[in-house]
């Protein structure tokens, strides 16, 4: 077992998990609307959540989105940073901060920026809008062709861009995973930490693991589409429930 997993296992009341959704508990699908947690995740979950001190998932979607998606209402102690950490969901209360004033604008001008090609999708997250190229005849060519206009409209709107598996979305400004989880950690006074992702907007979060001065443990959900360098590389979705469950293993054999 890697040093910093141990420190989990050793000491699960002061260790954080956290966990990206889509292609980390959620196999990645072609309509962003049907994808649903793996069918082991909320049991995995479940487990997990009684057994350490802290369990967050932080998500791109809306968090209530992914607590629906996930079935996460019933994982005991369960934090959801929704919109990269904009949102919070916690015991069935959501706190969302007000729509950034830039998401008329794009509301409004997306529509006639995508319209030479068929197939991309707009995606209104009510705090962020995405559009996906997954289902265009050439997504890569697609994403590379929208790339520029999408950075001119969110420079006009004051929002951001990030950048994801065929997707580019317009979000407000100033907080990323790397934020959220490093403000989850020192509010728990995390002494471990694990995060679990597989897209670019996870890299955030995998830095703040690696510079917060805690035992630490990156877990890359890896598919045909990405690599990254992680400390623990498992094969998608079924990988990381398999990862969780093991970890729950373990920590349950060390109880008296
Ligand atoms: O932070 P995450 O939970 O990983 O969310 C990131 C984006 O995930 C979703 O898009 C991705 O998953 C879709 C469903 O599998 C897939 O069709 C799409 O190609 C992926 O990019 C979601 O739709 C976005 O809003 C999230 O920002």
């Amino acid at each position: 077992m890697i040093e910093a997993l141990e420190a989990i296992v050793a000491d699960p009341a002061g260790a954080v998990v956290g966990l990206d959704f889509d292609g980390t508990l959620a196999p990645i699908v072609p309509d962003p609307e049907s994808a649903r947690i793996h069918p082991a995740g909320p049991e995995a979950l479940a487990r997990l959540g009684g057994l350490v001190g802290s369990l967050v998932v932080i998500t791109g979607r809306p968090a209530a989105t992914a607590v629906e998606y996930g079935s996460l209402a019933g994982v005991p102690g369960l934090v959801v940073l929704g919109h990269y950490g904009l949102e919070r969901w916690e015991g069935g209360e959501l706190s969302s901060p007000p729509p950034h004033p830039g998401l008329i604008t794009v509301r409004a001008e997306l529509p006639t920026l995508v319209a030479g090609i068929a197939g991309v999708g707009i995606e209104d997250k009510g705090r962020a809008v995405a559009v996906h190229t997954r289902r265009t005849a050439s997504p890569q060519a697609a994403f590379d062709a929208l790339a520029g206009p999408v950075a001119e409209l969110a420079a006009e709107t004051g929002l951001a861009v990030e950048p994801g598996k065929f997707v580019l979305e317009l979000r407000p400004p100033g907080t990323d995973k790397g934020v959220a989880l490093g403000d989850f950690l020192r509010e728990r006074s995390a002494r471990s930490v694990l995060f679990a992702g597989d897209d670019l907007g996870d890299l955030a979060a995998f830095e703040a693991v690696r510079t917060c001065g805690l035992p630490g443990v990156t877990v890359f959900s890896g598919s045909a589409e990405l690599s990254v360098e992680a400390d623990i590389v498992v094969d998608g979705p079924a990988g990381v429930v398999e990862l969780l469950g093991s970890i729950s293993d373990a920590i349950a054999a060390r109880r008296p």
